[in-house]
This record gives structure tokens, C-alpha cells and sequence, in this order.
């Protein structure tokens, strides 16, 4: 790989005599991985369904290494949200995040999602999860990964941290700070971060970094826990910026974290701090573990007061769901109930908790179940992937190695003999989009964008 000159010489001045073994790494694979998604599968029968040759990643239970010949992206189990794939060394933010069921969780820098759709298995549906990213465009792909990894509760926002900071003070369990950096762990990965990668880049990112931290921490509970990460080895981007943090935050401390087999601790030296703490960070190198490389901070609030949300939001009045419920008693086995909310004419279900979220821009304001036409109600996709088959009446159901299938992802229609009226369908049993059957004609209700071209 052709790597930034500045950046090797700063590489080796700082690691000196591990300096060749690091560097060697760029010639190297990078390291791919999946993570089952505990919300639909449990592991022991992915294993057994998947024929997928895997191999454990060490600090994350859900982890496995996957070969590139069995092309994960492209198959039938990721479109059904089975499993969501993701860089091995990201999968230890989640587990050092240790979000528990019942937590109210905000992960401020989340697109496209991968430690967001973590942390939701993590609260095995129970608390709230908000998900926030910045940019308008990839606020969208957060939402649908959200959606395909079928997460019930989770709001989904495009906000600033400074706007989300007015609304939420004090307020979260858990804070996740997954920051913009300047991305030298993932240089094997996305070559286009070493074109663009500067000194300069390097101190803009510090500073935004603390830009953001300084918002997130206001949205902290007392007792809460702050997990900063990124994805480079700059020492200003990482120890250099929760040196300052807790230099500003004395209410802060760094915890004592779960170390696994390959993790090295935090560098205060290359910062030249007395600040001792620092060393229990974690840094995750390519040269010592098989991931490419990050930086995590598990910080805890000590004090300060708990914040009290105010929730002004009046009941949806049950006549404008009737067509819904006409529906859910048509097709659903039982009607899905909660915290109905209405954006126009689309229909979702809050999670418990949400406060209220006026003036926030809100990409999914919780489980979009569908849309209310002039006279029927239209499920939605994300409703599809939230379902077990066995809550639904009608059921087509598929295997993975069928024709039929990719026919269905693909977005075709069939000859099909099956009862009239939407139908679920499934792949080997897990969830996978609409369809619609009338006189032995499968109509596609896959998503136009989602389906599957050139295959
Ligand atoms: C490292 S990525 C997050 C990856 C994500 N957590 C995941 O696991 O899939 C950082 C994210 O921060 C967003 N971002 C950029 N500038 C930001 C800012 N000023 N405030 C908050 N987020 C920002 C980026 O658009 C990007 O999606």
C-alpha cells in the first residue's frame, strides 16, 4: 500500500522497534467479519443454518471472521437481517459499551449502524435506543439497516449534537461517541482515508472531536457511561482528546475495562501526560490482534443531576386506526400495540419512554408499521423484518438455495398458489419482505430499492 511518507515516520518514531511488524500488516488481508444478529437468530442455530466458513472473534460473542468466497452481502440471510456485517475490531465497542436491557442508549454518530444494530441486540428490545447521524443522506442508510436488523425500539435522528444536547439533558443511560477521525485504522480497508489523510486533517478531527464530546456529556446521566472511540492511531485524536475531556470534565473518570487477548493499553507517554489514567484506555492494533485498528475510552459520570424529560404528546385518536386494525385482524395473529404515532399518513409505534421530539429532525420516530391510504392500510418493510413468522397468518415460506428466492429479491412475480391477501414471506423461516397473492399470482412487494440487480 502506498501510505502517507508524514504518516510513516510519525508511525515509527512512536512505535520504534514494533514498527516493522506493524507496517507489515499493509500488506496483509484485511480482516472481514459478520455479527449475528441476537434479535432474530440465536448463535448456535446460525451456525447450523449458515454455510458460511467462520471463526470466532475473541471479544465479542456474536463476532465470526468470514471467508470472502462466501460473499455474505450477497445472500438471502443478510437481506432477512441475520446478521449484520462488520469490521472485527468495531465489534469491541459494543461490548465495552455493555448496554443492558431496559437502558435509555444514544449513539450520537451512528451511520450507517454497525454499533447501533450491536447495542440494539444488546438491549434484547427493552429500553430505548437513539440513533443519530448528522448527515441527511446516511442518516437514511441508518435507518434502513436499522429497519433490516428488525430493532422496534430505536428512534432514528439527523440532528446535530449540539441540537440533540438541547433536548436531551442528562438524559441517557449510556452514551456512545463513535467519532468522525481521521480513519488510519482503516486504511486497508478504505484506501480513499489514506488518499485524504493530512496533518492537518489529523488536528481538525481532534478538535471536533471535543466538540462533540462536549455535547454528549451533557446528555449523560449521573452514574452514566461515555464510551469514545475511533478508528485511528493518531495519539491527538485519541488520548490527546480525552486528555483535554477530563482536564475540562473532573466529574469524568476513566474505567477500568475487560481487557481480551491482544489488547494494549492507552499511550500517555506519546501524549508526554502525567495523566496516568490515560493507560487504561484500550488500543486495538493490526499487528497484535487479527482486526485493523481502533481506540476505545470507557469513561463514567459522577455526579451531577438526573434530567427529567417532558412528554406533552397527545393520544392518537383509535378512529384513525381503524384501517390498521382491520388489517393486523385480517393478517396478524394478534395486533401489534404500543405508543401509536402518525407523520402524515405513515404509521409507526414509539418505544417506551421517548420524550418528546419537537423541533428534532426524525428520520423514524420508532417501528414504522405502515402507511394509512384513503381506504386500507399498506404494512410496511420494516414491520415485515420485525416479524416472526408465527405472528403472522399467511406465510409463503422459501429456502435459501431456491430459485424462487432470488426470484423474490430480485423484486419478480410468479405463478404462485397460495391464500389471497398479503402473505409474509420467509427465508428457512426468518422474515423477509411482503407479498401479495390474488388469483395464483405472487405480486412483489419487495422494496424497489432494495432488490437485487445483475444476478
Ligand atoms: C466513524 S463514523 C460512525 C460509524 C458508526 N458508528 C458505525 O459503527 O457504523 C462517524 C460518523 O460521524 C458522522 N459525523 C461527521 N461529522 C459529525 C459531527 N460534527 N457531529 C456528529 N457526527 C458527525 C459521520 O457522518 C459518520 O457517519
Amino acid at each position: 500500500m502506498d501510505l502517507p511518507r508524514e504518516f510513516e515516520e510519525r508511525m515509527k518514531k512512536l512505535l520504534k522497534e514494533e514498527y516493522e511488524s506493524f507496517i507489515k500488516t499493509y500488506n496483509e488481508m484485511k480482516t472481514q467479519g459478520l455479527r449475528v444478529n441476537t434479535l432474530k437468530i440465536d448463535i448456535d442455530e446460525f451456525l447450523k443454518i449458515s454455510h458460511f466458513k467462520l471463526n470466532k472473534v475473541l471479544w465479542a460473542e456474536e463476532g465470526f471472521y468470514y471467508k470472502e468466497e462466501d460473499k455474505p452481502g450477497k445472500n438471502p440471510y443478510h437481506e432477512a437481517g441475520l446478521y449484520y456485517i462488520q469490521e472485527p475490531s468495531a465489534m469491541a465497542v459494543g461490548t465495552l459499551l455493555n448496554p443492558q436491557p431496559g437502558d435509555r442508549v444514544l449513539d450520537l454518530c451512528a451511520a450507517p449502524g454497525g454499533k447501533s444494530t450491536h447495542i440494539a441486540a444488546k438491549l434484547k428490545g427493552e429500553g430505548l435506543l437513539v440513533a443519530n447521524e448528522i448527515y441527511p443522506a446516511r442518516s437514511k442508510i441508518l435507518s434502513q439497516n436499522i429497519e433490516r436488523m428488525g430493532i422496534k425500539n430505536c428512534i432514528v435522528t439527523n440532528e446535530s449534537p449540539q441540537k440533540l444536547s438541547m433536548k436531551f439533558k442528562n438524559f441517557f443511560h449510556r452514551i456512545l461517541v463513535d467519532a468522525p477521525c481521521s480513519g488510519e485504522g482503516m486504511f486497508r480497508k478504505d484506501p480513499a482515508t489514506c488518499r485524504e489523510w493530512s496533518l492537518d486533517n489529523v488536528s481538525m478531527c481532534a478538535q471536533r472531536q471535543l466538540d462533540i464530546l462536549e455535547e454528549a456529556q451533557k446528555m449523560l446521566m449521573p452514574e452514566g457511561i461515555l464510551v469514545y472511540s475511533t478508528c485511528t492511531f493518531s495519539h491527538e485524536e485519541n488520548e490527546g482528546v480525552i486528555e483535554k475531556f477530563l482536564k475540562k470534565h473532573p466529574e469524568f473518570t476513566i474505567e477500568e475495562v475487560k481487557g481480551f487477548e491482544g489488547f494494549s493499553h492507552g499511550r500517555e507517554d506519546w501524549i508526554l501526560s502525567e495523566e496516568l489514567s490515560l493507560r487504561k484506555t484500550i488500543r486495538l492494533w493490526p499487528h497484535k490482534l487479527k482486526g485493523e485498528g481502533h481506540f476505545i475510552a470507557v469513561l463514567k459520570k459522577q455526579d451531577g443531576e438526573e434530567g427529567k424529560i417532558k412528554n406533552n404528546r397527545k393520544k392518537i385518536d383509535k378512529k384513525s386506526l381503524k384501517y390498521y386494525y382491520d388489517f393486523a385482524k385480517q393478517y396478524l395473529q394478534n395486533p401489534l400495540e404500543g405508543y401509536f404515532i402518525l407523520f402524515g399518513d405513515q404509521l409507526y409505534i414509539l418505544p417506551e419512554g421517548v420524550p418528546d421530539l419537537e423541533k428534532l429532525k426524525v428520520v423514524r420516530p420508532g417501528l414504522h408499521l405502515g402507511i394509512i391510504k384513503k381506504n386500507r392500510f399498506e404494512p410496511s418493510h420494516a414491520l415485515a423484518l420485525s416479524l416472526n413468522y408465527k405472528e403472522v397468518k399467511n406465510n409463503i415460506f422459501m429456502d435459501a438455495d431456491s430459485s424462487e428466492i432470488i426470484a423474490y429479491l430480485k423484486g419478480e412475480s410468479m405463478y404462485f398458489d397460495g391464500k389471497r391477501g398479503w402473505n409474509l414471506v420467509s427465508v428457512d423461516g426468518y422474515a423477509i419482505g411482503w407479498c401479495k397473492i390474488a388469483n395464483n399470482m405472487l405480486k412483489n412487494h419487495y422494496p424497489k430499492g432494495l432488490r437485487w440487480v445483475g444476478l
